[in-house]
């Protein structure tokens, strides 16, 4: 296929994937404010487009949120569309300052169909102790298999903040990781499922923290954390 320089390039089928995706995008920026998992704009959220026809990945796109913009201001229309290798491809604006971490994790996470980066208040002090949250609660089992881990200290700016996050997940079943000294990325299926992470991540925070407060919180043994895994995944819901 000849070089996709821009996105009227691509088919008009991956075209009208890209509009429903930065509607939905757009849409669950709201979540964040909502679920106070953000001041300010500090978060963000994207999810990958598949390419139709090109099925390795390497045509897929992303959909991420423009830098510093109020989340009452997102729109579809605002949304920026980004190739794996972090450039912009389609937008007004600049997208956002994490775009090369949330890019790096779909290029080797080929499962990976959304990514969500937030400052949530009780995440964010456990990183910032460089401390895993402990699998102390059945809610944890279900949600992320076992503790919620640490990634290693990264500055914001190049790919390094990605290679903390695929480092940490590729060993972990937990859909979070606590980079340290700055704050959970979530992952999933698609941005829905990585902002739920990001919701039950900062929930799981608060509860384990005001646990350690009354003393020391019981340990829940493996072959129960993951027979809960199990059913979470395969049964819970409809
Ligand atoms: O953590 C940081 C900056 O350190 C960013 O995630 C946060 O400020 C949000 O930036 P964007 O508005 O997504 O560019």
């Amino acid at each position: 296929m000849s070089e996709l320089k821009s996105l009227a390039d691509y088919p008009q089928s991956m075209q009208d994937e890209v509009s429903k995706v930065r509607q939905i995008v757009a849409d669950l920026h709201a979540e964040l404010p909502r679920y106070e998992l953000v001041v300010w704009t500090a978060g963000n959220v994207s999810q990958r487009v598949r390419h139709p026809e090109i099925t390795d990945g390497s045509a897929d796109l992303f959909v991420i949120k423009p830098s510093g913009v109020a989340y009452d201001e997102l729109t579809a229309q605002s949304m920026v569309v980004c190739t794996l290798d972090g450039k912009l491809l389609d937008g007004t604006r600049a997208p956002s300052s994490d775009t090369a971490a949330h890019a790096y994790t779909y290029e080797h996470m080929p499962e990976v169909g959304g990514v969500v980066h937030t400052h949530s208040t009780y995440a964010t002090a456990w990183a910032a102790r460089g401390e895993e949250i402990p699998c102390v609660l059945t809610m944890m089992a279900d949600e992320f298999g076992g503790p919620i881990p640490v990634g290693p200290f990264a500055i914001i700016g190049d790919d390094s903040i990605g290679r903390g996050i695929v480092s940490t997940l590729s060993e972990s079943r937990s859909p979070a990781v606590l980079m340290r000294n700055h704050g959970p990325f979530t992952i999933g299926k698609d941005a829905k499922a990585s902002v739920k992470a990001a919701v039950m991540c900062e929930e799981v925070a608060r509860t384990v923290h005001i646990s350690r407060q009354l003393g020391d919180p019981a340990a829940i043994d493996q072959q129960h954390i993951d027979s809960l895994y199990e059913r979470y995944k395969n049964v819970y819901g409809q």
